[in-house]
């Protein structure tokens, strides 16, 4: 039996693995995939994916943990496992901050999983201009690069020659094995691509053998942790004008603690959502899709980083909520 091919995309918060996604349903068209997303945070930001050629999207909620992933990826794979007639090619796309060992293991150790499915390589998306600051800081970052078959510097665009000399070779430092391409919005060349083999397990285990790390539970604001995560919900529109100014506060007063935020709000007289994140620089506005009659209007942002105070940005939130 030919086995559903399976491919994993990691890379650190905001590196354009959902941008790369797209691009790879586009190019693969009109070949049907199977999407696994690990979002962070219980909001699917309004739109993100490319529809057609989408058969199913799956969420594997397990907040920002990858060490309880396994079970859960387990359960999906059961039944995705029951209609592999229905698509040609499952793809998981972890967490900004997940360690994609524990996902690895389950393809290349769970006998029936592997009947099923054949992993076929571990994308790593890097953000050029972001990578180098990450690996001082997130154990994580190193792990996504040093596991990955395929590394994919995106964001191009935002660095000069020399620091992309240097951002490529620190990454063959890290993992000289890896096939490294460069590139930006998320555009690479999926057919060498997917010429790139599997992992070796004896690669993975060196790194699996090392001490447990921890991450922070989805919803938390207990700082013993390295990473925080929480949602906040805005029942209420919101004056992005003002918000504006609290926003540019937050990059230039938190830009060490506040890794990624995204979501989207609503603003008054507005027929659509208006998606907003930030990937450490600039906050991003961008137009959603429009909001239904029936719909509250309620917006969602998650955000992502080290030591956050949920309160703390609530407030500084809901000055900006106006009547709906
Ligand atoms: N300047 C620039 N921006 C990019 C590029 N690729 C993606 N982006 C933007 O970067 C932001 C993050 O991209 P995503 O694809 O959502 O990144 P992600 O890795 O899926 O994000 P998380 O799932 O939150 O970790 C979006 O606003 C993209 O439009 C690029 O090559 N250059």
């Amino acid at each position: 039996m030919k086995r559903t091919p399976v491919h994993i995309i990691t890379g650190f918060l905001g590196s354009g693995k959902t941008t790369f996604l797209n691009h790879f349903i586009r190019e693969r068209l009109p070949e049907r995939i199977f999407v696994v997303e690990n979002e962070c945070g219980a909001v699917n930001v309004d739109g993100a994916l490319v529809i057609d050629g989408v058969e199913e999207v799956v969420e594997l909620s397990a907040g920002c943990l990858c060490c309880s992933l396994a079970d859960g990826l387990l359960d999906i794979l059961r039944e995705a496992s029951q209609k592999t007639d229905e698509y040609d090619r499952l793809i998981i796309e972890t967490t900004g901050i997940a360690d994609p060992s524990s996902i690895i293991q389950v393809f290349l150790e769970n006998a029936a999983v592997e009947k099923v499915f054949e992993l076929q390589q571990v994308i790593s998306l890097v953000d050029a201009g972001q990578v180098e600051g990450w690996l001082k800081e997130a154990d994580e970052a190193l792990r996504q690069i040093a596991l990955a078959d395929v590394l994919l510097i995106n964001k191009v665009d935002m660095v000069t020659a020399n620091d992309l000399a240097r951002v490529e070779s620190l990454l063959e430092g890290i993992n000289p094995n890896a096939v490294v391409h460069s590139g930006e919005k998320g555009v690479f060349p999926i057919e060498d691509i997917l010429q790139t083999g599997t992992i070796k397990p004896a690669s993975v285990e060196k790194i699996i053998d090392k001490p447990p790390h921890f991450h922070e539970t989805a919803e938390g604001e207990n700082n013993s942790h390295k990473i925080t995560s929480f949602t906040i919900s805005f029942p209420h529109p919101l004056n992005l004008e003002s918000l504006q100014l609290d926003l540019n506060r937050i990059v230039h007063l938190y830009r060490d603690q506040v890794y990624r935020v995204k979501g989207f709000i609503a603003i008054p007289n507005y027929p659509n959502r208006v998606i907003l994140q930030s990937a450490r620089s600039a906050f991003v506005a961008t137009d959603g899709t429009p909001w239904e009659p029936n719909d509250n209007r309620e917006g969602k942002l998650v955000f992502i980083g080290r030591g956050l105070q949920r309160k703390a940005f609530e407030k500084m939130f809901n000055r900006h909520m106006v009547d709906k």
